[in-house]
């Protein structure tokens, strides 16, 4: 089979968020596919999608986003973009994605891994540690406010949303001491040296899939699966299937407080993992290796061990 290449006169449309992440990303997806197959930048074509996360995130910028809707807030459109072709690819942060994609779709191309760990960001201390009692720190992930809650109980939390820049004004007006963001998308933007500390994954272990991008096409798109098979991380791959895995046997979503984290040494591979209550009164984790070649069954195990061990009546508030 001869793969059909994009030119300038027919090129490949990547289909993307508008916000400065998702197109940072969407230029690295760009980038890695001119290098593998010395293609001219014409050759692509970006095409920015809104989603309803989007414009409700926008209308409502005080509500926290749980609020506002669920899995796929921010991939709908562009999914409904994939299946009619009015894009050919479409890339996505990881941590966004359901375990499952719309029939016709998938994802089995991921770029290599960013820093999957969590930013310390704060004006008046320089690590989680130094926080005093009572410190007043915001996020408006459900994950890492149970972390917080959980691990260091003198601390409140407040919901805080907004870009990086918002966020920073945020602190600089003291509304609160201390926020937290992805380490790797702070990398991606340029913006590393807004944190001050990236987070130990013993203090706050990082959502499934953080620090990754996945790249989703058509199922029968079989051109498109040839060029992104050159540009696929395997190793990522192999993370991101326990982690995802771990994820779909506990049916949850990244609106829920999971924690996930696979990582590599030589064939074996680590997975921690952890469920928590939503006010950090409880948690229950896990710390496994297999061979990687049973990342998949350890992950699947795992998830098991952990929602025996919960009992019913700990996930009912996911299904709130
Ligand atoms: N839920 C929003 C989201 N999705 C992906 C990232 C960051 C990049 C990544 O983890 O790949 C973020 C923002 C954040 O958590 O700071």
């Amino acid at each position: 089979m001869t793969t059909q290449l994009p030119s300038p006169a027919s090129p490949l449309r990547i289909g993307t968020r508008g916000s400065p992440l998702a197109l940072a990303q969407a230029y690295e997806t760009r980038t890695r596919l001119m290098r593998a197959f010395s293609l001219p930048e014409e050759a692509f074509e970006i095409v920015v999608i809104k989603t309803t996360g989007d414009n409700r995130a926008m209308i409502d910028a005080d509500r926290p986003l749980k609020e506002i809707g669920n899995k796929g807030l921010f991939t709908k459109e562009i999914e409904e973009a994939l299946t009619e072709g009015r894009i050919d690819i479409a890339v996505h942060s990881m941590k966004d994605m359901p375990t499952q994609q719309p029939a016709g779709l998938m994802l089995d191309c991921y770029l290599p891994r960013e820093d999957t760990r969590d930013a310390f960001v704060s004006v008046t201390a320089d690590s989680l540690q130094d926080l005093p009692q009572g410190a007043i720190v915001g996020s408006s992930s459900l994950r890492r406010r149970a972390q917080l809650l959980n691990r260091f109980p003198h601390l409140q939390v407040v919901e805080f949303r907004g870009n990086v820049q918002t966020r920073m004004k945020k602190l600089q007006d003291g509304v609160a001491q201390a926020t937290f963001l992805a380490q790797a998308g702070l990398n991606r933007l340029g913006m590393a040296e807004v944190a001050k500390q990236a987070i130990a994954p013993e203090d706050m272990l990082p959502a499934i899939a953080q620090g990754a991008i996945g790249i989703e096409r058509r199922t029968d798109d079989l051109d498109s699966a040839a060029m992104l098979e050159a540009i696929h991380d395997g190793q990522t791959g192999q993370r991101l299937a326990a982690e995802r895995a771990f994820l779909a046997a506990l049916d949850g979503s990244c609106e829920t407080p999971i924690a996930g984290l696979a990582e590599l040494d030589g064939n074996t591979l680590r997975l921690r993992g952890e469920v928590l209550r939503p006010d950090g009164s409880d948690r229950i984790g896990a710390d496994r290796t297999a061979p990687i070649t049973d990342g998949v069954a350890l992950a699947q195990a795992m998830a098991r061990d952990l929602l025996d061990e919960a009992g019913p009546g700990f996930f009912e508030w996911m299904w709130d």
